[in-house]
């Protein structure tokens, strides 16, 4: 048995020596503290304007669809934690501005994250076209073992279609390791499959050594963590 849970089941049921037994009602007022997460992971999802990657992460987030999202400015994040393969993953996403005058700012994020999701939209030939440029980012700036994942977003709108699925992946065939697959944030058609699918193959990745150090970060922090991490500049601000 993990001996994290033990500690804490201790602490919870007051059943040491030195805490007086709890009677039946007691015991259900007090609340287990939620159980800690075994590994704390980051992604980043990246590509043009307007490609949807704001709507990808906040259907996966918070089962919502903005038909009039505003433009990201620098860099947004959310945290949704889930469970695979029998493990708590808090999961951190970084959103990035589509717009080449934030490069400087979101560039800073490719390093810390351990999965890419480079978006392009179906019906729009120069997000696909722009793609080499966002493998040119990746290569300069994120880590050599980060998984890649290419996703063909806006598959609701089929019959305005440019890009064929074939042509999606044959451009992820070219890139050793990379995924690919087409996803509509608008119809909830493949989105937590991107995430869930990025989870596991960076987790079965990762040296034993390196779940080690996930975990024991993932102990260390019991206090609230902050809003963004100290190293990074701060989030975007949306703007019209
Ligand atoms: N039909 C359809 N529209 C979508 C989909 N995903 C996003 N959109 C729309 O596309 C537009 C842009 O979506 P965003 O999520 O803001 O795109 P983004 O890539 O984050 O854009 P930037 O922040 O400018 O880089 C919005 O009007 C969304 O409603 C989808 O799957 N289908």
């Amino acid at each position: 048995m993990d001996p994290r849970y033990d500690i804490q089941r201790r602490g919870a049921g007051g059943s040491g020596a030195g805490s007086p037994a709890l009677t039946g009602a007691q015991a259900r007022r007090r609340k287990m503290p939620p159980r800690p997460a075994d590994y704390k992971l980051q992604v980043i999802i990246i590509g043009s304007r307007g490609v949807g990657k704001t709507s990808l992460m906040e259907r996966f987030t918070d089962d919502t669809f903005c038909e009039a999202c505003k433009s990201t400015v620098g860099v947004d994040f959310k945290i949704k934690t889930v469970e695979l393969r029998g493990k708590k993953i808090r999961l951190q996403i970084w959103d990035t501005a589509g717009q080449e005058r934030f490069n400087s700012i979101t560039s800073a994020y490719y390093r810390g994250a351990k999965g890419i999701v480079l978006v392009y939209d179906i019906t729009k030939q120069e997000t696909f076209d722009d793609l080499p440029k966002w493998m040119k980012m990746i290569d300069k700036y994120a880590s050599e073992d980060a998984e890649l994942l290419l996703v063909g977003n806006k598959l609701d709108c089929e019959t305005d279609r440019t890009i064929s699925r074939q042509q999606g992946e044959r451009f992820a065939s070219r890139i050793s390791g990379m995924r690919f697959c087409e996803a509509s944030a608008k119809d909830n058609f493949n989105v937590d499959e991107i995430f869930l699918k990025l989870v596991n193959d960076i987790l079965n990745k990762l040296p034993l050594e390196d779940l080690h150090s996930e975990l024991s970060s993932s102990i260390l922090s019991l206090q609230p963590e902050p809003e963004v991490p100290p190293e990074l500049p701060p989030p975007r601000l949306r703007c019209c």
